[in-house]
């Protein structure tokens, strides 16, 4: 698999929740590939958490600083990266997540937001109503999520690794595999 990928990224991008961090970490391994969220790599170099930077910078500044990251980690090769959930706003990402193979994270509202009514680390939840808002996001982003490689339904009974096992099934399907000379 990884000789077929020949080195190419691996993009995860899905709502919150979705499990891109968690599936991503798991994908990784299997590639022989190394890991990286771009939300980490922001907080990192902030030396702040996603929630000090959305407060002291707001939104429209931590778009910005994820869009510099992106750029930043497509110019490597052989890595598996969870993105932000956002990602897919900024027209220009989508520049640089087409280097790579791009991989939606499809999971159902309901689970999403199963997953996340306890979590206080995704600042746009800190809503009066975060499921309205939750759905609000993810009506305003199918659109743009649907422009991924492949799409990969996820549903409540999957495990991480079982998610993991079907991305890597069906990426040959979205591969063209070099011609071998004789
Ligand atoms: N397949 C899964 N089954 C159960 N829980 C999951 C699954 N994938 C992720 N989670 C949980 O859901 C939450 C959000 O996952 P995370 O990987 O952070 O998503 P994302 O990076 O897409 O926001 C975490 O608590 C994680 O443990
Ligand atoms: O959907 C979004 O706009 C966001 C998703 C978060 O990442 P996850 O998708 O990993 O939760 C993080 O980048 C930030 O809180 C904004
Ligand atoms: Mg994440």
């Amino acid at each position: 698999m990884s000789s077929l990928l020949q080195g190419v990224n691996l993009y995860l991008i899905g709502m919150m929740g979705a499990g891109k961090t968690t599936v991503g970490h798991l994908l990784a391994k299997q590639l022989g590939y190394a890991f990286v969220d771009t939300d980490d790599i922001i907080a990192q170099a902030a030396k702040k958490s996603i929630n000090e930077i959305f407060a002291e910078a707001g939104e429209v500044g931590f778009r910005q600083i994820e869009s510099d990251v992106l750029a930043q980690v497509c110019a490597h090769t052989k890595l598996t990266v969870a993105t932000g959930g956002g990602i897919v706003l900024q027209r220009e990402n989508w520049g640089y997540l087409h280097h790579g193979l791009i991989v939606w994270l499809d999971v159902p509202i309901d689970l999403l937001y199963e997953r996340l009514a306890e979590d206080t680390t995704r600042p746009l939840l800190q809503d009066i109503d975060p499921k309205g808002k939750l759905r609000s996001l993810l009506e305003q982003r199918t659109p743009l999520y649907k422009q991924a490689d492949l799409r990969i339904p996820v549903n409540a009974t999957e495990t991480p690794e079982q998610i993991a096992d079907k991305i890597m099934q069906a990426i040959p399907s979205v591969l063209k595999p070099t011609t071998v000379n004789s």
